[in-house]
């Protein structure tokens, strides 16, 4: 298929260590400028260093570019594919240059959040205007993919593992419940999310509408959702409840038996396998309930052929698939905002 209008694929991500001595310069990018409490990153710094210092982040990013490399080939569209981060190498910066240097005038950009609120949309725009930025003059067009929080690939990946993981349970037929994670924010970011003119909270009001949409199709009608890896200072709001403390209710309520599908996320990366995984992993075996996780979609074969059918969007005027009538923007130019109101990062303490 021609791509006369575009000659390359940037893949933009968070990023996280590959060593022990990359743990603290990481956190130190993730968190510069942003109030985060030096004992929080200490915490943090021990969850990353009782993984040997390694997230698995990078791993399963190069596995997916991998596997979307496979599904534009056999789509019959040519571009090239590069890797860049916003927090940890390759640096975004880096990749940009790289792209220049190779002579890429103009390319798509698919981010590794598929919804839309500070943290996990317009930050990536600020990340594509300080690449191009620190490139310069030469550094290509760059235009961002959309949000995809409601794309059928989506959303059937993410009920198939719900449906699987609730076949696991000890007791399926018993009083179990389906609990959907996403990474909280500042109550304030949430609020900002969005343009002005709706109200904000588009963050938050995407992420209910993805729980519902895959509760929806795994066919499993109660459900919460809640909150997980808060970090900010302890007297900033942010969205709650965490699903830690969520146990606690459950069990109170009567439950023993807990899906948690993570919604926030499209791959095992640490936030996952430590909030989830090992935190409130152990906290529901003290309370003595069974927890299983249900898995992320980055890994399945229908995310290279989501991310694909994003391409031909754009490249093919192909239908736009999306399950809910709420909003999926972030598809803009050069790092350009959705709307100059849009999706604002809370104020700094
Ligand atoms: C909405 C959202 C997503 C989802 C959208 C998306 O995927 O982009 C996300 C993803 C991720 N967050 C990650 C890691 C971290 N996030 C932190 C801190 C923060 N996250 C925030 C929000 C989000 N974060 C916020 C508002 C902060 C406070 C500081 C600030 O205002 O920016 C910190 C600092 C220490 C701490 O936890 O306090 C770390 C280490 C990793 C990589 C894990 C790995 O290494 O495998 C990933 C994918
Ligand atoms: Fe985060």
């Amino acid at each position: 298929m021609s791509t006369v209008d575009y000659d390359a694929l940037l893949w933009l991500s968070f990023g996280g260590p590959e060593k022990p001595e990359d743990v603290r310069p990481f956190l130190e990018n993730v968190t510069r400028g942003r109030g985060v409490p030096p004992e929080r990153l200490d915490e943090v710094e021990r969850h990353y260093l009782r993984f040997g210092g390694v997230s698995p982040i990078n791993k399963l990013n190069r596995a997916a570019i991998d596997r979307t490399r496979g599904e534009l080939d056999r789509a019959g569209i040519d571009l090239p594919m590069y890797f860049g981060n916003r927090n940890w190498h390759p640096m975004v910066e880096d990749t940009v240059a790289q792209m220049a240097a190779d002579g890429v005038r103009r390319a798509l950009v698919f981010t590794t959040s598929a919804f839309g609120g500070y943290s996990a949309c317009r930050q990536y725009d600020e990340d594509i205007t300080r690449a191009r930025a620190a490139v310069g003059d030469g550094a290509p067009e760059l235009v961002k993919l959309r949000q995809y929080f409601d794309h059928p690939l989506f959303v059937a990946s993410f009920a198939d593992e719900v449906r699987d993981t609730v076949a696991a349970l000890g007791h399926p037929e018993g009083a179990y419940r389906l609990v959907f994670t996403a990474h909280s924010v500042p109550v304030a970011a949430d609020a900002a999310a969005g343009p002005r003119s709706e109200g904000g909270h588009r963050y938050s009001r995407q992420v209910a509408e993805a729980a519902r949409l895959v509760a929806a199709e795994a066919e499993v009608p109660d459900f919460d959702v809640v909150w997980q890896s808060r970090s900010g200072p302890p007297q900033v709001p942010w969205l709650e409840p965490d699903i830690v403390d969520h146990l606690d209710t459950l069990r109170d309520k009567g439950f023993t038996q807990v899906v948690v599908c993570p919604i926030g996320f499209v791959s095992d990366h640490l936030e996952v396998v430590w909030d989830l995984d090992t935190e409130a992993g152990e906290h529901a075996d003290e309370l003595g309930m069974e927890l299983l996780r249900a898995g992320t979609p980055g890994s399945d074969p229908r995310f290279a052929e989501l991310v694909v059918e994003l391409v031909r969007e754009q490249v093919a005027g192909a239908e736009v698939r999306k399950l809910s009538e709420f909003p999926a923007d972030g598809a803009t130019v050069n790092g350009e905002p959705c709307w100059t109101d849009c999706c604002l990062p809370a104020r700094r303490p």
